[in-house]
């Protein structure tokens, strides 16, 4: 099994660390990329090879795009004739399965992925979408290659995709910002960088364990930290005073609706 990816960035590292350290062989794994120096540190990182597509895609059973969305409508003409019946997953966000397919001459075994970072310590969570016309073997290799990865769930609704995009997809990011907010606040209490970092991300670490193990919802988890007229309800007053929760809704909420609009602009493609 060979599975060439259309592009060696940010993800594409995440997933290619993530399937060769659950034991996918570097031998099964192409990548194409314009930039050497990524190209480089790809072989140096993971051993895989990295080829221009005329060498990559007549032998991939799976071809994975993960170029930006604005690059995908470029990059998918220029590969169409080269396909060669192979699996197509897409992770670009927001780009539907139709605009894609009508990209590469109506072509009709695609998948749309949407993946997250933590792929690459095999702590991912991905969603995976497939059309009628995607048989039950791409969907078996669809599910093997995200479940090396970390966690997936599959779709009944393409829109759904949007959601997903918008919770788990940039998710990370939204986490990382609290972390970084977390150690602010120790360096404001007065901790060197060392001990900030320390207590942010234990803190971090400890919680998510506590919750993923634990019967109790998170709502009974915070009630649990939470001391009446204690420490932690003066600072959760002072979230919920800030709308911190309404804040989170609605950022993902503008995040979706991001997914939605590069859905709209990029099947405009299709009208001209
Ligand atoms: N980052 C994330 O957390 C997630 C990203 N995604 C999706 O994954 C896709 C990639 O995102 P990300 O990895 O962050 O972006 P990056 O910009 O890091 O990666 C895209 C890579 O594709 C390269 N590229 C450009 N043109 C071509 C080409 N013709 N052939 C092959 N490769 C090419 C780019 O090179 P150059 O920089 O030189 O243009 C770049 O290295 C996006 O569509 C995004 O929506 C999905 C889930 C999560
Ligand atoms: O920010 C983005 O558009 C991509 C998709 C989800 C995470 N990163």
């Amino acid at each position: 099994m060979k599975i060439t990816f259309i592009g060696g960035g940010n993800m594409a590292i995440a997933m290619i660390g993530g399937m060769i350290r659950q034991g996918f062989t570097a031998a099964q794994i192409h990548v194409v990329e314009p930039d050497a120096l990524k190209r480089e540190q790809l072989s140096a990182d993971f051993g895989v090879s990295c080829s221009d597509p005329e060498t990559a895609l007549p032998q991939s059973e799976a071809i994975l795009f993960a170029v930006k969305p604005q690059q995908l409508q470029a990059v998918a003409k220029s590969l169409r004739q080269q396909i060669n019946g192979a699996l197509v997953i897409s992770i670009a966000a927001g780009i539907r399965v139709e605009t894609l397919s009508q990209w590469l001459d109506a072509y009709p075994r695609i998948v749309r992925v949407m993946p997250n970072t933590p792929a690459l310590v095999q702590e991912g969570m991905s969603g995976a979408y497939a059309t009628s016309e995607v048989n039950a073997a791409d969907r078996e290799l669809t599910g093997r290659m995200l479940a090396a990865i970390g966690e997936m769930v599959w779709v009944e609704k393409e829109s759904d995709i949007d959601g997903i995009t918008a919770i788990s997809g940039s998710g990370p990011a939204y986490v990382f910002y609290f972390m970084e907010a977390l150690q602010a606040a120790a360096r404001a209490q007065g901790f060197g960088p060392e001990i900030a970092r320390k207590l942010a991300y234990q803190t971090f670490a400890g919680a998510v364990k506590l919750a993923l193990q634990s019967e109790d919802d998170a709502a009974t988890l915070r009630q649990k930290v939470t001391s009446k007229g204690g420490t932690t309800e003066r600072a959760i007053n002072a979230l919920e005073t800030s709308q911190v929760r309404t804040t989170i809704i609605a950022a993902a909420s503008a995040a979706a609706a991001r997914s939605r609009e590069l859905g709209e602009e990029s099947t405009r493609s299709l009208e001209v």
